[in-house]
């Protein structure tokens, strides 16, 4: 794993765009062989996702031919509803850049048979070779989509029931009113997420620091299922300083050591 400690939450999310335009642009991707992109919804990306807003105006980087596929959709919640996963991935990111409607793959939690939306979802991923980069965020429990604490490390899109704390904790959307929050989801699995070619998680905030732990220095555990990250071949977490405060002074130093020549975005664009 890789661990990029920058100072703040600016400086993490001009990272991990100047990285995901890296890398698009590294794969020349075409119609026939498009680069297919994983997404997630939070506060933790918005500043990413404003950063490759920036980039594609700037012609640095296009997402014409780029497919997505997000990690999760409330269940029950109408689609134009504003805290729907589709009304947030569309107001902050694909109505602002070049992406084509019909690469846009985000799941129905108002489908007629959610367990076939669940296969039906996996199966177009598979159709496309599957994600070649998928970007996440996680709960301050380490939960990775809505991959809850206990869910399997194997496991693949189908519905879960959020746990109380992601229901209050989401709340802060939903008027603070817990009973607003939706109950359930469709969520990607932690194993869909960690086959995909290449996985970046973005981490910051003191409410974090101790999910970073268990990420970073804790055994890999059903309890904390972004520790499933370990076992990646290219797994990497881009984190703020205030990410870090249960980290051990030695991890800190030593990835701050070894990723020092790799930590400013523009060098990631240079070429
Ligand atoms: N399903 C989402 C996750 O994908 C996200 O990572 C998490 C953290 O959100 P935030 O980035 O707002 O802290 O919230 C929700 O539970």
């Amino acid at each position: 794993m890789r661990l990029i400690i920058q100072p703040d939450y600016q400086a993490i999310s001009k990272w991990a765009a100047g990285y995901v335009a890296a890398r698009i642009r590294k794969a020349q991707p075409t119609a026939d062989k498009p680069f297919v992109l994983g997404l997630p919804t939070g506060s933790s990306p918005l500043g990413m996702y404003k950063e490759l807003i920036d980039l594609n105006k700037k012609g640095l980087v296009s997402f014409k031919n780029v497919v997505t596929f997000n990690m999760d959709e409330y269940v029950g919640l109408p689609q134009e509803h504003p805290e729907s996963y589709y009304s947030f991935m569309w107001n902050n990111f694909f109505s602002h850049v070049d992406v084509k409607r019909e690469n846009v793959n985000i799941l129905n939690g108002n489908a007629n048979d959610l367990e076939e939306e669940c296969a039906n979802y996996e199966a177009k991923i598979t159709s496309y070779g599957g994600i070649d980069l998928f970007l996440g965020g996680i709960g301050p429990d380490g939960h990775i989509a809505f991959n809850e604490p206990g869910s399997s490390l194997s496991s693949r899109t189908r519905i879960k029931t959020l746990t109380t704390d992601t229901i209050i904790a989401n709340s802060r959307f939903f008027d603070n009113d817990v009973n607003k929050v939706p109950k359930t989801s469709l969520t990607v699995g932690v194993g869909t997420v960690m086959a995909a070619k290449e996985v970046l998680i973005i981490v910051n905030g003191h409410n974090k620091a101790r999910a970073l732990y268990h990420a970073v220095e804790g055994p890999i555990t059903q309890m904390w299922t972004i520790s499933a990250l370990q076992m990646h071949e290219h797994g990497i977490i881009v984190c703020d300083d205030a990410a870090t405060f249960e980290l051990k002074v030695g991890t800190y130093r030593y990835f701050k050591d070894i990723e020092a020549a790799n930590l400013d975005p523009e060098s990631l664009l240079a070429d």
